[in-house]
């Protein structure tokens, strides 16, 4: 590829050949190796913060029920995990729910190729990366986002649940972080379900072994991941789950009504 038709993404900005720059932002926000002149210019950096958030709340405020599905960006196509990832993105659509991935290629390809294809409704929500990286083709609402923290909220804020395909750092890094988040009640009402019980298989093991026999997560912990691999039982297991935390809330509601109507409300804290 020539210099002059190489691109990267940054937020709404496109840069194109020598316009590129050396660094990406969350490099110059993060890597301190850099020169310290970010020490002077961070206040100012929180604006160009905030507008990702403005954006990121006003390309999805409006979307309805949503997965986001996670997934190496590697996976080729025409591999049993990449058809894996479009059967996945598929069944998600045709259940109603709009396909949230990272915008990528690989298994975040697969599974919005199979959202768009099944006539679902298909979000890539990209990042900003040191090398060349466009969107996905198969996306109909997409943004690219500087920094990468900010593209997280997007992925918690806006879907109810999370699914895992086969992946590496990046995916274990969203799988870690959305199980830390419902472990610590951070987020209620998320199921999150690991797709492909062979790759899955020894870390869950672990998980119940190694991490519950050191004493390092509680018992009841191991259930907040779930594994499938079909992909029909991953929309099962979604729409149970949210069929139950609903039926929840309803109870809460009920006794918090009937609270105030003996007269006992309490002050509810933010
Ligand atoms: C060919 C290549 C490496 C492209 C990287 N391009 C990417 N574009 C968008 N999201 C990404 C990318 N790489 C990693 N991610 C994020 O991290 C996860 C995949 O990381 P990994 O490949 O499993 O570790 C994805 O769910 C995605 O949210």
């Amino acid at each position: 590829m020539t210099e002059s038709r190489k691109i990267r993404r940054a937020g709404p900005l496109t840069y194109h050949g020598s316009a590129i720059p050396d660094t990406t932002t969350d490099q110059r926000l993060l890597d301190r190796r850099g020169p310290t002149d970010w020490v002077h210019t961070d206040p100012w950096r929180v604006m160009r913060i905030q507008s990702e958030f403005v954006e990121g709340f006003g390309l999805l405020s409006e979307v309805g029920r949503a997965v986001s599905v996670f997934g190496s960006a590697r996976t080729k196509p025409g591999t049993p995990n990449y058809a894996l990832g479009e059967r996945v993105g598929a069944r998600l659509a045709e259940a109603g729910y709009s396909v949230i991935t990272g915008g990528g290629p690989g298994t975040m390809e697969a599974a919005n190729k199979g959202a768009q294809e099944a006539g679902g409704h298909s979000i890539g929500l990209g990042i900003e990366l040191p090398f060349e990286q466009s969107l996905n083709g198969y996306i109909d609402m997409g943004v690219t986002f500087r920094y990468f923290f900010v593209r997280k909220t997007m992925f918690v804020k806006y879907s109810q649940a999370f699914v895992v395909l086969p992946g590496g750092f990046g995916t274990l890094d969203e799988l870690f972080e959305s199980v830390t988040l419902v472990q610590t009640g951070k987020v209620t009402r998320f199921p999150v379900v690991l797709v492909g019980s062979k790759f899955w298989g020894g870390l869950v093991d672990w998980v119940r072994s190694t991490l519950l026999d050191e004493g390092v997560i509680s018992p009841d912990d191991p259930d907040l991941i779930t594994v499938t691999d079909d992909p029909d039982e991953v929309v099962e297991i979604i729409r149970k789950a949210h069929v139950s935390l609903a039926r929840r809330d309803f109870e809460l509601e009920r006794v918090a009504e009937e609270g105030l109507a003996a007269g006992n409300g309490a002050n509810g804290a933010e």
